[in-house]
């Protein structure tokens, strides 16, 4: 990708052009109304310096950052963070100490300018809207961590930005917060007409969060596309680890069970309550670990829940252990087994084996987006 156009009318969506010298980063990405771009990466790869350059908080002088024909940098033109319509939202919930949830809330609204009535309602609409109304009137230094990340969320969409960024929004939170507030997460931006940037090193949330990806490494974009496709094909080392767990993204037909397009189906344990689990257009998505998965020659006795017929096409060593992959439909399928194993089942490319995983292994939830 190259210099992106700043000026159609006709491209509502967000785009950024960045450039920067220290440290080195070259990054063209566009996210379409609606619609979420996970960027990942690993350490140092330059995500977080990307999200300080188009929120404007970091001033590069060769960047250029737009949303529609609104030019936020670029032909002389540089518009203050505050007045982006742009908003960051860190790990870290960044409340204001000395003001109560709800004041937290108004913040926003307050410095747009509206009017008190209009700042109380819309304050109470996002304070309802993540779960905290009953907290308005605390401080920030009596609330839990996932507390205090969701009145961070309702102050960030409470002055209801075009662009909304998220750096890593649930990585310091307990496994069982980060679930609730991703569930939450996903119903608040399958209702936005805005755009969404998300940075994460979590697969869950890039499949649960994601209509997109841009894989970042080195300071530079090495893959970019549907979010499916690129963990379907990952191109770099951090997408393919990243995508080393199994999953297969279908329909959700009952709590805990998903059906693929190529008929494939996935019963696992649902990560979140029944009213929430099912993403856009009811898409979801089973999770399990390579690990997970057990390689029989023929139907395993005592018919587990999942066994799926499939051939094997490589068996990759990973120390003690191996890699076998496998394709079972449309489905590539990995399953770690010994060394033992490959030899007993005599496994190589050809091999036509049962693959199982016990229902207990797989974790169910909405996924984004739609098939690609
Ligand atoms: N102001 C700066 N001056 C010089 N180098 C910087 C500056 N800010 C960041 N860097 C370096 O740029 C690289 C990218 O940093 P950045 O924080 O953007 O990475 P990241 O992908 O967000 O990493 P992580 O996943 O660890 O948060 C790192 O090597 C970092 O040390």
């Amino acid at each position: 990708m190259t210099g992106v156009a700043m000026t159609s009318p006709e491209q509502q969506g967000f785009r950024a052009s960045v450039r920067c010298a220290v440290p080195d980063l070259v990054a063209d990405i566009e996210v379409a109304p609606g619609d979420t771009l996970a960027i990942i990466g690993p350490n140092g790869a330059g995500k977080s310096t990307l999200l300080s350059i188009v929120s404007g908080l970091r001033r590069t002088p060769d960047s250029r950052v737009a949303v529609g024909s609104r030019i936020l940098q670029g032909n002389n033109i540089f518009v203050e963070p505050h007045r982006r319509s742009v908003v960051l939202l860190e790990q870290k919930a960044r409340l204001f100490g000395h003001l109560s949830v709800r004041r937290n809330v108004e913040f926003g609204p307050a410095a747009a300018g509206l009017s008190r009535k209009d700042i109380r309602n819309r304050a109470q609409r996002w304070l309802d809207a993540v779960g905290v109304a009953d907290l308005a009137d605390r401080m920030p230094s009596g609330l839990s961590g996932g507390q205090a990340q969701r009145v961070s969320i309702a102050r960030a969409l409470a002055t209801e930005p075009e662009v909304l960024l998220l750096d890593e929004p649930f990585a310091a939170l307990d496994v069982d917060v980060a679930q609730q507030m991703r569930s939450l997460m996903r119903h608040l931006l399958a209702d936005r007409a805005g755009m969404t940037v998300l940075v994460t090193h979590d697969l869950i949330d890039v499949v649960s969060l994601a209509d997109r990806i841009a894989v970042i490494d080195d300071a530079r974009i090495v893959q970019a596309g549907p979010t499916t496709s690129v963990l379907a094909r990952p191109e770099s080392a951090f997408a393919a680890t990243l995508a080393g767990t199994n999953l297969i993204v279908g329909q959700l037909r009952d709590a805990g069970t998903v059906l693929a397009d190529d008929g494939i189906r996935v019963v696992g344990t649902a990560a979140e309550s029944a009213a929430t689990h099912s993403g856009k257009a009811g898409r979801a998505a089973a999770a399990f670990s390579p690990r997970a998965v057990a390689v029989y020659f023929q139907q395993p006795q005592g018919s587990p829940r999942n066994s799926w017929r499939g051939v094997v096409e490589e068996v990759i060593p990973t120390g003690d252990r191996a890699l076998v992959r496998t394709r079972c439909g449309a489905h590539r399928i990995g399953a770690e087994v010994t060394w033992a194993s490959v030899g007993d089942l005599d496994l190589s490319p050809g091999t036509e084996v049962v693959l199982s995983v016990k229902a207990t292994e797989v974790s169910v939830y909405g996924a984004a987006g739609s098939p690609s």
